[in-house]
């Protein structure tokens, strides 16, 4: 190689960047609402590029706003205290006590290290629920069993959100509700990242988890799905188990405004950059057909 050969590493950065340059362009200005779950939390790896992704997305002028969860974490709290958990729906029938604990868990600790994280990678993180500004006020999900303070966003004020967004931060969103009388509700991270993206006019919305994405059948990835084709996947029970919510979620956002909606993996380092910055994507990416 002579000394004026391009290095074929930063060739391979260049062309990477180039392909960047139109998404960079057409998402600058935009809301991108990411859950994250609370599955991928366990590993201090995957927090921290999450966090990087997240700064970075700040860096180039897109407005993130974290939504987490905190499922497995919720559980483990309780079963130290001897409280056993009960799901209908995939919704943790949340009785007085479970609530305390959800909220302490969620608003205390998750939402707090989400914001550590997040400085550690150069960011400025504000942590806050549903509860802050009036963000979200909750009604009581209405189910055949009662399922105690399980709320879903009734009616969303995203003002805290725009003046956190504004003054440079990235607000980290914990899934907790109030409801017109100040009793709090616990909400499924999902659901509340589904209405915060509607109601924030959001361009994307990402939900992470630990799977490639929606599989077929034969466990193919599929890349693209319209709410149509989601309906056939349930039908025939291609879809099952917590997938369920997550994509009736997805329609949801699509159907409310959001231009597209992707599950992605958690566990794939940065699949978040490789979905919005390259051609070929990650996940599966839901829009209206
Ligand atoms: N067709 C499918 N493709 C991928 N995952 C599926 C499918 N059907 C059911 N699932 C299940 O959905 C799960 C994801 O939902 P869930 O466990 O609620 O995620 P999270 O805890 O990240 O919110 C996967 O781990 C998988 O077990
Ligand atoms: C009502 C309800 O089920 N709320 C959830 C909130 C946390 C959550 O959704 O966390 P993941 O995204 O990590 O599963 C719960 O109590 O587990």
């Amino acid at each position: 190689m002579t000394d004026h050969a391009p290095d074929p590493r930063l060739l391979a950065k260049a062309e990477t960047l180039t392909e960047a340059l139109p998404y960079l362009q057409r998402y600058a200005g935009s809301t991108f609402v990411v859950k994250y779950g609370g599955h991928a939390m366990g590993d201090p790896e995957l927090a921290r590029d999450f966090a990087e992704d997240v700064v970075l997305l700040k860096a180039v002028g897109i407005n993130p706003v974290v939504v987490h969860g905190g499922g497995p974490q919720i559980g483990a709290m309780l079963k130290t205290m001897g409280v056993e958990s009960r799901f209908v729906d995939g919704l943790r029938v949340t009785d007085a006590a479970t609530m305390k604990v959800a909220e302490m868990v969620l608003c205390g600790t998750i939402n707090k290290e989400l914001v550590s994280w997040i400085g550690q990678a150069g960011g400025r993180a504000v942590g806050i629920s549903g509860k802050d500004g009036r963000l979200v006020t909750a009604a009581k999900v209405q189910r055949e069993t009662d399922l105690g303070f399980v709320g879903e966003p009734d009616d969303i004020d995203t003002r805290v959100l725009d003046t956190i967004s504004k003054a440079g931060m990235i607000p980290v969103v914990a899934p907790i509700g109030v409801g017109p009388d100040g009793q709090s509700y616990n909400i499924n991270a999902d659901t509340m990242a589904g209405a915060l993206a509607i109601a924030t006019g959001a361009e994307r919305l990402f939900l992470l988890t630990d799977v490639a994405g929606v599989l077929d059948k034969q466990k193919r990835l599929m890349t693209d799905l319209t709410p149509s084709e989601i309906d056939r996947l349930r039908e025939d029970g291609t879809i099952s188990g917590g997938m369920i919510p997550k994509l009736e979620t997805c329609v949801h956002a699509v159907e409310g405004g959001v231009d597209a909606a992707v599950i992605l993996d958690g566990r794939v380092p940065h699949a978040m950059l490789i979905e919005i910055f390259t051609k070929q994507g990650a996940g599966t990416l839901v829009r209206l057909g």
